[in-house]
C-alpha cells in the first residue's frame, strides 16, 4: 500500500509546487525563472550570497531586458518587484494606501516587535502622529548637546590612536559611536561603549540585527502567532528583557523622581501622562529609535571614510570645509554650522546612494492593485520589494554608478534624474522618522573624524570589500575596515 501512496503523494506535491511556481505567469507577468521549492531565494537563505546584492542585480537584470516589473518566489510565496520608477513612486507614494505595511513579524506577546516599524493599518497611523513631534528640527536641536558630548569624546579616542600610531577598526567605533549617541538621546543612558568595548548596549544591538538565518526564515515564513506563542521573541529573549528592564527602570526613576530631560524618553513619558501611550508602547518604540538608529548611521559613516580614506582629494577638499566653516564660527561646532557644510551633505548623500543601509524595503500589498499602464493585477497580501540599491546603481540615473562622485548630488545633476531615484530613507508617508538625526549624527562623526586626522586605508582591510551575507536589515560589509589615522 505504502509503495501505492509515497509515489502518488509526491507526485502531487510536485504538480502542486509546480503550479505554484507558475503563479506570476498565469498572471501575465514576466518572472524569474524559479528553482524546485526553493524559487528563487536559495542562495540568499543558505547565506552563500547577501539579499541586498541579489535585489541590486536583479533590478539592473530586469531593465536590461526591458522590463518594467517582475515575479518572483521567496519558496512558494509569490513576490513582486518594481522596477520602473514611475511604478515604484506609485506604490511609495500616489498609491501608498494600497501598500501601507512594511509586513513585518509582530505580535503583543512579543512586547518589541510591536514598534513602529512592524505595526500595521490604523494602529500605525496612529502612532506616526504621535510620533512626529519627537523627530522635528527644533526637537533635535535641543538634543544637540547630548550629540556633541558624545563627538568630543570620539574625537579624544581618535587622537590617542593617532598619537600611539594604532590603526582604527572604523566599524566598530562607528557602532560604539551611534550606539552611545542614540542610547543618551533615547532614554538618557551613559552606554559609554565608546570606551568600555565590552558595553553591554553594543552586544544587544549586534543580537538584534543578527538574529541567524533560520530565525528570519522562521519569522518570514510562519504566522506570527503561532511563533510567539511558541515563544520566539524576535529580537531575541535577552535583548527583549534588556530593553524592557532599562526603559521600565528609566520611567520609574523618572516619574519617582520628577526628573525632565531632552531626550525621545521624556516625549514618551508625556505621552504616557496624557494617557495616550502604556508602557508596552514606550518600550517598544525605545527599542526600535535604537535598533533603527544605529547601525544605519553607523554603517553609512563607516562607508564614508571607506570611500575617502581611498579619495585623498576629497578628503582634503572636506576637511578645507569643515575648517573654514567652523572658522566663520569662532571653531564653535553648532548646529547652524553643520547646516552650512554644503559638501559634507554630498558626500553623506552620495554614500548613501553608493551605500544605502536599507538596501531593499519590504512592503505589503493591503487591498488588490492593478498596476497603471499594464494588466497586471497584485492581490491582497502579496509582498512587494522596492529596490532602493538598484535604482541607486541605475546608470540611467548616475552616469558612472561604481565611482563615488560627491557631484552627484550638484544642484543641476539632481535636476537631471527622477527624485525617486534617490531613496535611502524610503518615501511617501512610511518614510524613515529619524532621518534628520540620522544625518545629524553621521555629519557629527565625520566632522570628529576628519577635521583635525587624515586617514588611509590600513593594509588589514580587505579589498575589494565583500557584503556580508548575514547581514539581513543593514546592508554592511564582511570583516573590518581598517585605516590609518594621523593627526594634520
Ligand atoms: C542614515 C540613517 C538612516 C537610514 C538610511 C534609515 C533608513 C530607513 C528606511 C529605508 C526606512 C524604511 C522607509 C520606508 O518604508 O519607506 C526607515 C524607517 C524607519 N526609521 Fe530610519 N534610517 C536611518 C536612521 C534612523 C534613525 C536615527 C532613527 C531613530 C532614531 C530611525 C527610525 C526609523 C523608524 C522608527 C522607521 C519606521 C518608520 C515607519 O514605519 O513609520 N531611522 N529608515
Amino acid at each position: 500500500m505504502l509503495l501505492v501512496y509515497i509515489p502518488l503523494v509526491s507526485l502531487v506535491f510536485v504538480i502542486y509546487v509546480k503550479w505554484r511556481l507558475n503563479y506570476w505567469k498565469r498572471r501575465g507577468l514576466f518572472q524569474l525563472d524559479p528553482e524546485f521549492f526553493f524559487g528563487n531565494t536559495r542562495n540568499e537563505v543558505l547565506g552563500s550570497v547577501s539579499k541586498f546584492e541579489v535585489f541590486r542585480d536583479r533590478y539592473l537584470y530586469i531593465k536590461s531586458v526591458n522590463r518594467k516589473q517582475c515575479g518572483m518566489y521567496a519558496f512558494l510565496d509569490p513576490w513582486y518587484l518594481p522596477v520602473d520608477h514611475q511604478i515604484i513612486k506609485n506604490i511609495l507614494q500616489r498609491d501608498f494606501s494600497y501598500f501601507e505595511n512594511h509586513g513585518m513579524y509582530h505580535h503583543e506577546k512579543d512586547i518589541v516587535s510591536m514598534n513602529l516599524f512592524n505595526i500595521e493599518g490604523e494602529a500605525w497611523k496612529q502612532l506616526r502622529v504621535k510620533l512626529t513631534p519627537s523627530f522635528s528640527s527644533l526637537k533635535i536641536k535641543t538634543m544637540f548637546q547630548i550629540l556633541l558630548d558624545k563627538t568630543t569624546i570620539l574625537e579624544k579616542i581618535i587622537h590617542s590612536y593617532s598619537s600611539e600610531n594604532e590603526p582604527i577598526n572604523i566599524k566598530d567605533m562607528m557602532r560604539r559611536f551611534t550606539s552611545d549617541v542614540i542610547a543618551s538621546c533615547g532614554f538618557g543612558v551613559e552606554a559609554n561603549s565608546m570606551e568600555d568595548p565590552d558595553n553591554e548596549f553594543t552586544r544587544v544591538g549586534m543580537e538584534a540585527f543578527y538574529p541567524g538565518l533560520l530565525k528570519f526564515f522562521l519569522i518570514e515564513t510562519f504566522p506570527a502567532g503561532l511563533l510567539a506563542n511558541l515563544g520566539l521573541r524576535s529580537n531575541g529573549y535577552k535583548t527583549s528583557k534588556f530593553f524592557s528592564d532599562l526603559v521600565t527602570q528609566t520611567l520609574q526613576y523618572r516619574e519617582k523622581n520628577s526628573i525632565s530631560r531632552s531626550d525621545f524618553l521624556q516625549l514618551l513619558l508625556e505621552l504616557k501622562r496624557n494617557k495616550t501611550m502604556t508602557d508596552n508602547e514606550i518600550i517598544a518604540q525605545c527599542f526600535i529609535f535604537f535598533i533603527a538608529g544605529f547601525e544605519t548611521s553607523s554603517t553609512t559613516a563607516m562607508f564614508a571614510m571607506l570611500e575617502l580614506a581611498q579619495n585623498e582629494g576629497i578628503q582634503n577638499k572636506l576637511r578645507d570645509e569643515i575648517r573654514s566653516v567652523l572658522g566663520k564660527h569662532g571653531g564653535d561646532l553648532c548646529c547652524d554650522a553643520v547646516m552650512e557644510m554644503e559638501y559634507l551633505d554630498k558626500i553623506v548623500n552620495e554614500t548613501l546612494r553608493k551605500f544605502p543601509p536599507g538596501a531593499v524595503i519590504p512592503r505589503r500589498c493591503t487591498k488588490t492593485y492593478k498596476v497603471p499602464g499594464t494588466e497586471v493585477v497584485i492581490e491582497k497580501g502579496t509582498r512587494v520589494i522596492i529596490p532602493v540599491w538598484g535604482l541607486h546603481r541605475d546608470p540611467e540615473f548616475y552616469p558612472n554608478p561604481e565611482e563615488f562622485n560627491p557631484e552627484n548630488f550638484s544642484t543641476e545633476n539632481k535636476a537631471k534624474r527622477p527624485d525617486i531615484a534617490y531613496i535611502p530613507f524610503g518615501e511617501g508617508p512610511r518614510m524613515c522618522i529619524g532621518l534628520r538625526f540620522g544625518v545629524l549624527q553621521t555629519k557629527l562623526a565625520l566632522i570628529a573624524l576628519l577635521r583635525n586626522f587624515k586617514h588611509t586605508l590600513n593594509s588589514r582591510t580587505k579589498t575589494p570589500i565583500e557584503i556580508d551575507p548575514e547581514a539581513i536589515f543593514v546592508l554592511n560589509i564582511k570583516g573590518d575596515v581598517w585605516l590609518n589615522v594621523s593627526k594634520v
